[in-house]
């Protein structure tokens, strides 16, 4: 099997997760587009979702699903989003696509958080996938010079913004030993936006295609 049957087998088992008439957070990537195929061709019916990027909204619309405003939508009743890596602790590594920002915004105002991927994500210590940081554009250089300091070697993710306005580093280098105290740490930075370790909130439960059949955790 490729690692595109693995992430529509993941995208497949997460749609008995939707229930009729919810609201659900809706991330970004490869393995979100075929999710939100799948829930369009077996015309589950939503109230409607909160979108994550622009490239996930148009998506969505082009399926006819309505996509809503998280200042009006409230809390939403479920998150669905792939993932650059996974620990066996469901802490994430997350923004390989850049969305990582409003991934997270949608995750915390989100009741249940579903990561779908391909097993490959699976790692023991989070860190070999460049974490990526947003950052605003005037502070790049000096959050570098801080990533430096903390041993990583961040890489300016050159012709890149975000759908927000901002830029990227992808910072190489780290074994994530703590990620709850990395991102906490890399949050207090001046000029960063979002980390894209999703430890504090970490998913509820993951879903991984794989050879031998889906595995949750
Ligand atoms: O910014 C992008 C997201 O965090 C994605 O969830 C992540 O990069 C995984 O994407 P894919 O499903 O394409 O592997």
């Amino acid at each position: 099997m490729n690692a595109d049957q693995l992430k529509q087998q993941a995208a497949l088992a997460a749609l008995a997760h939707v229930e009729e008439d919810s609201i659900l957070g809706i991330g970004t990537g490869s393995t979100v587009d075929l999710f939100i195929d799948a829930m369009a061709a077996q015309k589950l019916r939503i109230r409607g979702a909160v979108s994550s990027s622009e490239r996930s909204t148009t998506r969505l619309r082009r399926h006819g699903i309505d996509v809503l405003d998280l200042n009006t939508a409230g809390e939403l009743d479920l998150y669905i989003d792939g993932a650059d890596e996974s620990d066996r602790h469901r802490r994430l590594i997350k923004g390989g696509g850049g969305a990582l920002t409003r991934e997270k915004i949608v995750a915390a105002a989100s009741r249940r958080f579903i990561c779908i991927a391909d097993e490959s994500k699976l790692v023991n210590v989070l860190g070999k996938f460049p974490l990526p940081v947003e950052v605003i554009p005037m502070a790049r250089s000096y959050v570098a010079r801080q990533l430096v300091a903390l041993g990583g070697q961040p890489v300016y993710r050159e012709g890149f913004v975000t759908d927000n306005g901002n830029q990227i580093l992808d910072v190489h280098g780290l074994s994530i030993v703590d990620p709850v105290q990395m991102e906490s740490d890399l949050n207090q930075l001046a000029g960063v936006v979002t980390v894209g370790l999703f430890a504090r909130r970490p998913a509820d439960l993951v879903i991984l295609g794989s050879p031998s059949g889906v595995k949750t955790f």
